[in-house]
C-alpha cells in the first residue's frame, strides 16, 4: 500500500547529526519528517563513540589510581571485564532506541522508520519497516544525514574470512585471547588499548605509522602507552592476505613474508560516506563524495533543495562537528524558507555556515595517554599558505606533576606569524582532553597572542603549559 505525506523538510538518517538537523528545522518553525532505517541515535550512540569510550574509561581510571603513590597501594585487583561490558551496555541503552525516539517525538519531529531514497526533486520514497510505502514531498528541502560505511581494504582472503568491524568490537560480549587489529587510525588504537586492558593479547598492524595525522611526538607517546599495556605495534606492516587458521583462529600474512596469528581479527581501516542506494542517480548525481558549501547545500542540484551533513557530507567524520554542521544547516533551511536577511549567501562565521570545519576542528583520541588536536598542524598550515611557526615543549608543570607521578606529555602551538594568532594546538598526555576546548576558543576567536598572555592559567593545573608555551614563544 502506498501512502503520501507532505512536509517542509525530510531528513534521511536519525543519527546524532540527523536528529540535530531536524530539531533546528522544527525550532525554526518548519515541519520535519525524520527517516531512520535502523536505530534512532545512529552509530555514535550504539556502535562508536559511546561504547568505545565506555570500554576505555575504566582502564584509564585504574591506571590513574596506579600512577600515584598512596592510591597505587590501595589498588590490588585488575579490571573486571564483565563489569566493564555491563557498564558499556548501559551506555548503549542495551541497543534499545526507545528513549531517543521519545526525544524525537518530544521535539515535535515526525519519525518514520524505514529506508529512504530520493525519487525526484524534493521527493522521497520510504520502504517503511511496517510494510507500507510512503511517498513524501518536501516543500523546502531534503537533508542527507545517512552517516558512513566502513571501507574494506582489498586484502586477499578477507571476503571469505570471519572478521570484526568496529561495530562488532564495540558491541562484543567476549574478550578474545589474541586480537589482531588491521589499521592504526583512531578506531584501531582506541580499540587495541581497550581490549589489551580487558585481557586480550593485541597486535596492531599499521601500514605506515599509527595516528598518521598527528605530529610525531604524539605518535611516539601513544605507541609507548599501547606497548606499556602489552600491545605489539607493528608499523610499516601491510597485510597481504588473510586466512582462517587450522585452530579456528585467523592468520594475517604481511608483505615481506611475516605471519601474525590471532583468535580474532578487527578491521578498522577508515570509513566513507553512506551514499549507495540513496537514489542520487535519479537527480543526476553519482558521486563517491558530495560537494557541499559551508551551509551544507549540495552543489550542482537545480533549485538548491538538497543538503548533506555529518559523515554523509564526508568533510569531518566526528560527531560533534557533524552536529555543528546540522545546526547551521537546520537554521539556514528555516531561514531561507522565510527569506531572512543573510541566509541566501551567508557570510563566513555566521550562524548559517559551518566555517569552523575549515579552521578549528577539535579531536580527542581517548587512548592513555590521550591525544588532543585542534586546527592545523605546522605542515597543514604551511601547505595552506600560512606563514606559520611552531613552539613545542614537554608538559612539565606543577599541575602535571601532581596529576600523576612521572607524568609525561607534550604540547605544541602553531602560530600564524602575520596575524599573531593560533592556528593549531596539539597536546598528548594523561588528562589533556579537557585542555582542548581552551585551544578551540583561542583559534576560533582569533585571540591575539598578546591578549592570550593575559589568560592566566590557574595554579597548579596542567593548563600552566599554556604559560610555558607563550614564554617559550617569546612573550
Ligand atoms: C569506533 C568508532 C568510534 C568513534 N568515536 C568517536 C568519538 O569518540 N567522538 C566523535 O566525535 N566521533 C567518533 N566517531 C565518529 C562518529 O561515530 C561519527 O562521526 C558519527 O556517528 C556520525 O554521525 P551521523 O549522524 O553523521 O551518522 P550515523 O551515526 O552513522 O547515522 C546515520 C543514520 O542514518 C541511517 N540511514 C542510512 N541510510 C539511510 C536510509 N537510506 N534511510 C533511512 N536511514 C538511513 C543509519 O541507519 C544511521 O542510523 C567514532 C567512529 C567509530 C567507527
Ligand atoms: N575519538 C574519536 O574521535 C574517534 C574514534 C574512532 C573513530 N573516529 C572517527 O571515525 C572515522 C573512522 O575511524 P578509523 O580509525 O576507521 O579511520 P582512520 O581514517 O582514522 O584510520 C584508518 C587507518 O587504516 C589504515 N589503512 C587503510 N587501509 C589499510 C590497509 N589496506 N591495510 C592496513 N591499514 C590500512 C590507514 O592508513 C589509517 O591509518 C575517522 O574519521 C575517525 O576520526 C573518531
Amino acid at each position: 500500500m502506498t501512502e503520501t505525506l507532505q512536509t517542509d523538510v525530510v531528513v534521511i538518517g536519525a543519527g546524532a547529526v540527523g536528529e540535530n538537523a531536524a530539531d533546528r528545522i522544527v525550532r525554526g518553525g518548519l515541519s520535519a519528517v525524520l527517516v531512520e532505517a535502523a536505530l534512532v541515535g545512529g552509530e555514535c550512540s550504539y556502535w562508536a563513540c559511546m561504547p568505545s569510550k565506555a570500554l576505555l574509561r575504566p582502564g584509564t581510571a585504574l591506571k590513574e589510581a596506579q600512577s600515584l603513590a598512596g592510591s597505587r597501594e590501595a589498588v590490588t585487583g585488575t579490571l573486571d571485564a564483565a563489569a566493564v561490558l555491563e557498564r558499556r551496555n548501559s551506555f548503549t541503552s542495551n541497543w534499545d532506541d526507545a528513549g531517543q525516539a521519545e526525544w524525537v517525538a518530544g521535539a515535535g519531529i515526525e519519525l518514520v522508520r524505514g529506508r529512504a531514497r530520493l525519487t525526484g526533486e524534493r521527493e522521497v520514497e520510504v520502504a517503511a519497516t511496517d510494510g507500507r510505502t510512503l511517498r513524501i514531498s518536501a516543500q523546502h528541502a531534503v537533508v542527507l544525514a545517512t552517516g558512513s560505511t566502513p571501507s574494506v581494504p582489498p586484502i586477499e582472503g578477507l571476503d571469505t574470512t570471519d572478521y570484526w568491524g568496529t561495530r562488532d568490537a564495540t558491541s562484543a560480549t567476549e574478550i578474545p585471547g589474541r586480537l589482531i587489529v588491521i589499521g592504526g587510525g583512531v578506531s584501531g588504537v582506541e580499540l587495541a588499548q581497550a581490549y589489551a586492558r580487558l585481557g586480550s593479547k593485541v597486535t596492531v598492524l599499521a601500514r605506515h605509522d599509527i595516528l598518521g595525522s598527528f605530529p610525531e611526538p604524539v605518535r611516539a607517546l601513544v605507541q609507548e602507552g599501547l606497548e606499556a599495556d602489552g600491545v605489539e605495534v607493528r608499523t610499516s606492516a601491510s597485510p597481504a592476505s588473510v586466512r582462517k587458521s587450522d585452530d579456528g583462529g585467523v592468520e594475517v600474512s604481511l608483505e615481506g613474508g611475516d605471519t601474525v596469528s590471532g583468535d580474532r581479527l578487527l578491521v578498522s581501516t577508515g570509513r566513507h560516506p553512506a551514499l549507495d542506494g540513496l537514489g542520487l542517480e535519479e537527480i543526476g548525481l553519482a558521486p563517491k563524495k558530495l560537494d557541499t558549501d559551508d551551509s551544507g547545500r549540495v552543489m550542482g542540484v537545480d533549485g538548491g533543495w538538497l543538503y548533506a551533513v555529518g559523515d554523509a557530507a564526508g568533510k569531518v567524520l566526528l560527531t560533534h562537528q557533524g552536529k555543528y554542521e546540522a545546526r547551521a544547516t537546520g537554521d539556514v533551511i528555516a531561514a531561507r524558507a522565510k527569506q531572512e536577511p543573510g541566509s541566501a549567501e551567508p557570510a563566513a562565521w555566521s550562524r548559517y555556515t559551518a566555517t569552523a570545519d575549515r579552521y578549528a576542528v577539535p579531536q580527542v583520541v581517548f587512548t592513555d595517554p590521550e591525544a588532543a588536536m585542534v586546527g592545523r598542524t605546522l605542515e597543514q598550515a604551511r601547505a595552506d599558505g600560512v606563514n606559520a611557526s611552531e613552539t613545542s615543549l614537554e608538559i612539565a608543570v606543577a599541575g602535571s606533576s601532581l596529576y600523576a607521578d612521572n607524568y609525561r606529555g607534550w604540547a605544541q602551538m602553531v602560530v600564524d606569524e602575520d596575524r599573531r594568532v593560533l592556528v593549531g594546538v596539539t597536546f598528548v598526555g594523561p588528562g589533556v582532553s579537557e585542555l582542548l576546548h581552551a585551544a578551540t576558543v583561542a583559534i576560533t576567536g582569533e585571540v591575539p597572542l598578546d591578549r592570550l598572555w593575559h589568560a592566566v592559567p590557574a595554579y597548579p593545573t596542567i593548563s600552566e603549559v599554556w604559560l610555558r608555551l607563550l614564554e617559550k614563544y617569546g612573550l
